[in-house]
């Protein structure tokens, strides 16, 4: 199949979550399976091998004759052997960061992601690539399938395409005011009411899940969940009314970037057989977060500070663990004021907890590598990467059980054979208190017993050569192959 797979930000390139992973490890295993892939994002300024790429084409969004057209260059860079094209407009892209500043959104985001949606596909056709199936990814994307059957609905060029949304986080949607898609009218001016939101406002997700031919969720969880009053971030109907059309594919994790036997960004190798290493990236952890280097059981967390991740459960309880003899260390940016409570609590405990407000790849790599649990009590998470990564890294992951998170890790007590990590059910700081204790009884208590269920977790895979197969079934239900 041509596979056109639209998103905003590709791993090794320019990413702020878990969506540019996908974006870069799912064209790559659809490549590898035979398939034509190109990718298409932003050419943001922030993209360094921009300077690497040649300009292979240029053109401009017409719209209405009161309106100036809007140019764009597109840039062609490669990942592998995969084309990837950046759509290049220095007024929408090149700026300090991909979504917004000092923690505030950019004030026309809705109009910068409405362009890069049409531009995209209106360069795919000067490229001359016609694809089988669009495949977009999250709100910044998500006008695409409504483009496909609107603007570029009688063009030849796109008579058999199909479109198919990835969902990877439902609630951040691209709620923008009407009049930020003065380039798009066919969408502005839509009579379908259930695009809006309220009167003036325009909710791109809603826009995907209304014209994409196929949706996924990024687990089977969290598939059912959207579908549910309390998982569906205020889309549940919109959901159940596509019921038929939406499935579940857990992400695969990329084990060529994230396995302890063969990554360099950690300071020394292990294996499951031999975790010689993993006391040794334990140590430097330790060192480099200005701990003791001691034996206690570090607990480790990277994240984006948001209230998905559930640090508002564990703030409150946060001291109350560091009680014990515990270390815990944290890695994250994003919202300044838990930024602050985690700040807070660290100069409490200086011997016992830091919290590093960083974006650092090579942190990540050190804290699933060097720390003995990692946690995860987020509020949602459609599947959540870092718990897989974890597994890998014989890092017991303790997370709730929600979305992906319920899908990927078994509980020591409730499934004492098959663990691999640790599970609690509700979103209440106690809860994740008691997880976290019971976590630590079974390091503290039987290490035998801890290093087995280590053993398991490093032998758990969730490969992307398995989830491809599903998502292979899902372009040709798109398509209606099958
Ligand atoms: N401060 C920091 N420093 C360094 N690296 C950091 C970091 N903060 C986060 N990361 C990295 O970003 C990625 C986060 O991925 P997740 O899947 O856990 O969450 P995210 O919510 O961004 O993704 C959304 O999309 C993905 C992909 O579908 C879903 O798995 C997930 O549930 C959904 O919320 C990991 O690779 C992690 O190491």
């Amino acid at each position: 199949m041509n596979i056109l797979f639209i998103a905003s930000e590709v791993e090794s390139f320019v990413k702020t979550g878990g969506l540019a992973d996908v974006a870069k490890a799912l064209p790559l295993e659809l490549k590898r399976a035979g398939h034509d892939v190109r990718i298409m994002i932003p050419g943001y300024s922030a993209i360094t091998q921009r300077e690497h790429g040649p300009i292979v084409n240029a053109g401009v969004l017409s719209t209405e004759p009161q309106y100036v057209d809007v140019p764009y260059d597109i840039r062609q860079l490669s990942l592998a052997d995969i084309p990837l094209y950046l759509i290049e407009n220095k007024h929408y892209f090149e700026r300090p960061s991909l979504y917004g500043e000092n923690n505030n959104a950019y004030a026309d985001n809705g109009e910068r992601f409405a362009f890069f949606s049409a531009a995209a596909l209106q360069a795919t056709e000067q490229l001359g690539f016609k694809p089988d199936i669009v495949h977009c990814n999250d709100w910044h994307t998500a006008l695409v399938p409504m483009l496909l059957k609107t603007r570029f609905g009688q063009n030849p060029f796109f008579a058999q395409t199909k479109s198919v949304i990835t969902i990877h986080n439902g609630a951040f949607q691209g709620i923008c005011e009407r009049g930020q898609l003065w380039a798009l009218p066919e969408i502005r001016n839509s009579h379908n009411d259930a695009i809006y939101q309220g009167p003036y406002y325009i909710n791109f997700l809603k826009c995907a899940v209304l014209y994409a031919d196929k949706i996924n969720a990024v687990s089977p969880t969290y598939a059912k969940e959207l579908m549910s009053y309390l998982g569906g971030h205020g889309m549940a109907k919109h959901f159940q009314d596509r019921a038929e059309d939406i499935c579940g594919i857990i992400n695969g994790c990329d084990y060529n970037d994230w396995d302890p036997a063969t990554d360099h960004l950690i300071p020394a190798q292990y294996h499951s057989d031999d975790l010689q290493g993993k006391t040794e990236c334990k140590r430097q952890l330790q060192q480099r977060a200005n701990l003791p280097v001691c034996d206690l059981p570090v607990f480790g967390m990277v994240c984006r500070l948001t209230e998905q991740k559930g640090i508002h459960y564990l703030l409150p309880i946060l001291a109350k663990f560091l009680v014990h003899h515990v270390q815990v260390v944290i890695v994250g940016s994003g919202d300044p004021v838990l930024a602050q409570r985690l700040e807070a609590v660290a100069q409490q405990f200086p011997q016992k907890f830091v919290f590093i407000n960083a974006h650092s790849n090579e942190l990540a790599h050190l804290v699933e590598a060097g720390s003995d649990f990692f946690m995860m009590p987020s509020q949602f998470e459609p599947c959540g990467l870092n718990q897989m990564y974890s597994l890998a890294y014989g890092t017991l992951p303790i997370v709730r059980a929600v979305g992906g998170l319920k899908d990927t890790v078994t509980d020591y007590d409730q499934n004492p054979a098959q663990a691999t990590g640790f599970v609690f059910e509700e979103p209440e700081p106690y809860d994740l208190l008691n997880v976290l204790l019971r976590a630590l009884l079974l390091y503290v208590q039987d290490p035998q017993e801890f290093r087995r269920v280590q053993h398991n977790a490093m032998l758990t895979r969730y490969l992307w050569s398995d989830s491809v197969h599903s998502y292979e079934d899902m372009y040709r239900k798109a398509l209606g192959w099958q």
